[in-house]
């Protein structure tokens, strides 16, 4: 278990990102919504949020996320819905450290959610199980139980239903985030979308690695995506993660990858992180599995 801060300094937990290692569609739900088969796997590389307890219950986050207003930062929404699961006046200041891109696909919102649950979960000493925060992160969006379970996983339904896969390989990525913003209501939406792979089991889906099948309409709407892909595409196979809209590589090393990277354009925005089965928010409140 996390150490409590001690004096009520701040206790501080990534957010890590993830990646979307394959998503197939499989089809779409009579709510609109589609069902997936994806394989989430953290890196070791994402935000941090800070966290010091208040007795008044009051919210505090800094910065502000522009373009996102206080109660809709996913921060903010999570602690709102802990408030709720206690009759005590629970407040924290809370300081983010925003690395990742949004829109990117890297799940930064819902992993900030998460640690969000976790923290809190922590420091109001509300002693939640992981089922029952996987449950309240489930309501801030589709991607949020993985993180709040730390677990590399395979996920079926909408990204809910989760089987974890310790057995995945850790390699290192180079990840380049193309400086577009993809909206992913447009993707799920678009006519052209592959929406009837056929479901496969897990082992196949370690075994043959799958593709994203988002990625074609991705770098159609947006060819920026599609250019990002060709070029890294010359140097190691390349795929897009979530609805993008970044892209990634694998690597055996992390100087195989620094050195891809440095041979990228200067304009393209890039980070080189290490594939983790276990999220690095998990190994700082829980301790390595
Ligand atoms: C597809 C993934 C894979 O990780 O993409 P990324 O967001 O990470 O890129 C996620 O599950 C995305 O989940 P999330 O980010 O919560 O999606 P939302 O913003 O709620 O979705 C925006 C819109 O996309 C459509 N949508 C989303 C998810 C889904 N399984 N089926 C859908 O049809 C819906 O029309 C929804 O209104
Ligand atoms: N703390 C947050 N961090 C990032 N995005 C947030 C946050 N709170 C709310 N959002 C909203 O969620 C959207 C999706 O963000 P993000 O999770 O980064 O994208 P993606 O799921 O594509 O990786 C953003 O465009 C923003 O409007």
């Amino acid at each position: 278990m996390a150490e409590l801060p001690e004096h009520n300094s701040w206790l501080s937990v990534p957010a890590p990102a993830k990646l979307n290692l394959m998503l197939h569609i499989t089809g779409r739900r009579d709510d609109g919504y589609h069902n997936l088969q994806t394989l989430f796997q953290f890196v070791d590389y994402g935000d941090e949020l800070h966290f010091k307890l208040r007795n008044d219950g009051e919210l505090t986050l800094t910065p502000a996320i522009e373009g996102v207003s206080f109660e809709d930062n996913l921060i903010i929404r999570a602690a709102r819905l802990l408030q709720k699961k206690s009759e005590k006046k629970l407040g924290a200041d809370i300081r983010l450290d925003k690395k990742l891109p949004m829109g990117g696909g890297l799940g930064g919102g819902s992993s900030d959610a998460a640690t969000t649950l976790l923290a809190l979960n922590t420091l109001w000493d509300l002693q939640l199980s992981l089922d029952e925060l996987a449950a309240i992160g489930l309501s801030l969006g589709a991607d949020v139980p993985v993180f709040v379970r730390g677990e590399a996983a395979f996920a079926e339904g909408v990204g809910e239903i989760l089987t974890p896969v310790p057995e995945l390989a850790e390699p290192w990525y180079l990840v380049v985030c193309p400086q577009v913003h993809v909206n992913t209501g447009k993707i799920f939406s678009h006519e052209g979308l592959t929406r009837d792979s056929d479901p496969i089991n897990i082992r196949t889906a370690l075994r043959q690695g799958g593709r994203n099948d988002c990625q074609a309409i991705v770098s159609m709407l947006y060819p920026e995506v599609g250019n990002t892909l060709n070029l890294l595409n010359k140097f190691s196979f390349a795929k897009m993660t979530g609805t993008g809209a970044c892209i990634f590589s694998s690597f055996g090393s992390e100087t195989e990858a620094i050195s891809v990277s440095a041979q990228l354009p200067a304009e393209y925005k890039v980070f080189v992180a290490k594939g983790v089965n276990q999220s690095p928010a998990h190994k700082v409140l829980f301790g390595p599995s």
